[in-house]
């Protein structure tokens, strides 16, 4: 039985991403400046242009029914919602055990009245047994007292545990209705958010909820009853004692609303900064090869620590808030107790008042003192509760627009003709007047055939590929699978048809078995039909170091587990494509950290394996071209030629152009691939077209 558990493996990337990353605008990638947003924030900032609209809503009907889960996409936005309102959106979570927090309510409620019910009875002592003198029934007051605290403790514990377990039940559905969204929200989605900001949610803000449910929510509403209660019992005992002491609580009314507002958005930016500073350890973490290759320690944690020192510093203003709301909270029942004092002693001078009145009035005051000091602590309790959730419900409100169609179409037995037709693409973060990325791309891959794809850098070619797969939608014109525009697809069914490898090898922390056999749902890992697919795929990666590890194919690789080179991880991200047996495979250069002898050894395995499968190979490398039955030169958004290497190498200018830059660029980083020498002959002693290439220059 094979556990999998999707922990991705942290590597630093191969050759030409990490380049990238440390040459894209600072917005993209390394995003960690997020100076005093507004609060619907969490996502990665905007660029250095101004934000702009999403990109209109792609045209085909598929991306017109998002999937909805727990929430509404049309939901108002939570910011315009009153506390409240914003609460009650966690209802479809708390409604399977809402009869135990109600139970645990009135658990609270109960312990609550008893605790008024003991000045009652000490006005009953000190009138009768006390006045009277007789030592029997005042032995009998205080046995009632006593059975008083008694019950009161035992309903305290009983709604502790009416409403501990049900907490920990919704705080796990939340969890897990969390992590469900993250997965099916588009890769867009994931560009945008900061990985810091979705984990603070995940963990700190979930977990804040469970707390208020289980706690702040139930207290409140037994505090606001005992304080209404009370209030009708302190009048009871004489008007003016009531109204001195009501009086004397309406400027708590105010400073709490007060205090909402200002305590609201302090909240939410302290939320927001502790997600920021998740993101930064997040980012230095996977970075820290990066960070000591070039010095940049001191400058990163220069960095984490302004940014800490902003958390700081709105944590205090936070404290100094609710500093100032205790400070009344603490001074206006004083007041209030002085002055109901003196007029208490004034009105029992008036035989208004019974002495035994008073003693109990202020019993009572002194029972109501904590529920109404609680009262401020509970206020910013429920908006911290309320900022968690308008963090938790952003996410589950994204729209995702890559679901499946409502009425799928099937492609039982896929030929793997993969055709782009007048394809465009936008980002959503592109500038209006950019034009689009993939610009009209028309592009026709043959059943069986093998397209690698060729452009300058930046010119879009992994874009491209992303597109098949629906990692992205096309915002204008189609891809189809056989005649099958790829959003009538069910994503299942298109994602089993077309198979991916990255350049960028993500492997998951577990067994190498797992790993490859991620794509094959189909089958039982411990199954010797599972065995040979993976014996196979693994021969056809050129992975046969797989036999040196300690456990051979069930070693745990990864961070818990044995380090692997960029070279041996890209093959086993290869052997992972080729194990889903795919009609249609899109490889984004999956190739470029083998050394020249073993990419030219896997090539040939796949050609032989993969006769009958459709290949999109991004090259990134003159030799990876060899591997194509044609090439695809994409040049500003779109194909300008397609054919055979050698045709191409004579009658395109730019094509001649985009492979000699691919030689000088291999030639920079000829030590780089996997145990590659920098002397070493290399690919053009093996292609006379590339020696063409060469001449022609
Ligand atoms: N997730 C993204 N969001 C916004 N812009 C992006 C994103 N990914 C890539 N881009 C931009 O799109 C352009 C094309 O990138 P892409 O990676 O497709 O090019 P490429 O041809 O594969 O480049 P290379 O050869 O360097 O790998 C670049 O300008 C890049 O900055």
């Amino acid at each position: 039985m094979h556990t999998i558990v999707f922990t991705p493996v942290r590597r630093p990337p191969p050759r030409s991403h990490a380049p990238r990353l440390l040459t894209l605008p600072a917005d993209r990638r390394l995003t960690q400046r997020l100076p005093h947003r507004a609060p619907a924030s969490g996502r990665r900032p905007a660029s250095a242009s101004p934000r702009l609209p999403r990109t209109p809503a792609p045209r085909h009907p598929s991306a017109r029914h998002p999937t909805r889960i727990m929430t509404s996409t049309s939901a108002p936005a939570p910011a315009a919602l009153s506390t409240p309102r914003a609460l009650a959106r966690l209802l479809p979570f708390a409604r399977p055990v809402l009869g135990r927090l109600v139970l645990g309510a009135v658990s609270a409620l109960i312990a609550s009245l008893l605790a008024l019910g003991i000045p009652l009875v000490l006005e009953i002592v000190v009138q009768g047994p006390i006045a009277s003198g007789d030592p029997g029934q005042i032995v009998w007051g205080a046995v009632a007292v006593l059975a008083l605290g008694l019950l009161e403790a035992a309903m305290v514990w009983l709604r502790r545990w009416f409403v501990l377990a049900p907490a920990t039940a919704v705080e796990y559905d939340i969890r897990q209705g969390f992590y469900a969204r993250l997965q099916r929200l588009p890769v867009a989605f994931h560009d945008r958010w900061q990985s810091g900001q979705l984990l603070s949610r995940m963990m700190q803000d979930i977990s804040m909820l469970r707390r208020w449910l289980a706690f702040g929510l139930v207290l409140l509403v037994v505090n606001v009853l005992t304080i209404l209660v009370g209030l009708v019992l302190l009048f009871r005992w004489h008007w003016l004692l009531g109204t001195i002491f009501l009086i004397c609580s309406a400027p708590l009314w105010y400073t709490g609303y007060r205090f909402e507002k200002s305590y609201g958005s302090l909240t939410r930016q302290s939320q927001d900064q502790a997600g920021d500073l998740a993101t930064s350890v997040e980012e230095s973490v996977h970075g820290i090869r990066v960070l000591k290759a070039f010095g940049r320690g001191k400058h990163a944690l220069q960095k984490f620590t302004r940014q800490a020192e902003t958390l700081r510093e709105t944590e205090l203003r936070k404290a100094r808030a609710v500093g100032l709301i205790w400070f009344w909270l603490v001074l206006l029942p004083d007041i209030a107790f002085a002055l109901c004092l003196g007029a208490g002693i004034y009105l029992v001078q008036l035989n208004q008042v019974t002495v035994a009145e008073l003693v109990a009035f202020f019993a009572m005051a002194t029972v109501l003192r904590w529920p109404m000091e609680s009262i401020g602590f509970l206020f910013s309790f429920m908006l911290d509760a309320r900022t968690a959730t308008d963090r938790i419900f952003e996410v589950f409100d994204e729209e995702n627009t890559i679901v499946d169609p409502d009425q799928p179409a099937a492609v039982t037995t896929p030929r793997g003709a993969l055709v782009f037709e007048g394809v465009h693409f936008r980002y959503q973060d592109a500038a209006p007047t950019e034009r689009d990325l993939l610009d009209g791309v028309d592009l026709a891959l043959e059943p069986g055939e093998t397209m690698a794809l060729v452009g300058l850098t930046g010119s879009g070619k992994t874009t491209l590929t992303t597109l098949p797969t629906r990692l992205y939608d096309v915002t204008g014109g189609r891809v189809t699978l056989d005649g099958v525009d790829v959003r009538d697809l069910s994503l299942k069914e298109l994602r089993t048809h077309v198979g991916m490898a990255f350049e960028d090898a993500t492997l998951f922390s577990q067994t190498v078995r797992d790993n490859v056999l991620l794509g094959r749902e189909d089958l039982d890992p411990a199954s010797p039909e599972a065995d040979e697919v993976l014996r196979e795929a693994l021969a056809v990666a050129q992975a046969g170091f797989v036999d040196e590890l300690p456990d051979g194919v069930d070693t745990v690789i990864g961070e818990e587990g044995l380090s692997l080179s960029g070279g041996q991880r890209q093959r086993l991200a290869l052997a992972r494509a080729v194990a889903a047996r795919p009609a249609v495979l899109v490889l984004d250069d999956p190739l470029s950290a083998l050394d020249v002898d073993t990419e030219a050894l896997v090539e040939d395995a796949l050609r032989e394996v993969l006769a009958g499968t459709t290949a999109l190979v991004v090259a990134h490398r003159p030799s990876t071209v060899m591997l194509a039955d044609r090439v695809a030169l994409l040049e500003q958004g779109r194909v300008t030629a397609v054919g055979r290497h050698s045709d191409l190498l004579r009658e395109s200018a730019h094509y001649r152009h985009v492979i000699s830059s691919l030689e000088l660029a291999e030639r920079g980083a000829g030590g780089v691939a996997e145990g590659h020498a920098p002397d070493d002959p290399g690919e053009g002693d093996r292609d006379p077209d590339l020696r063409e290439s060469e001449v022609t220059r």
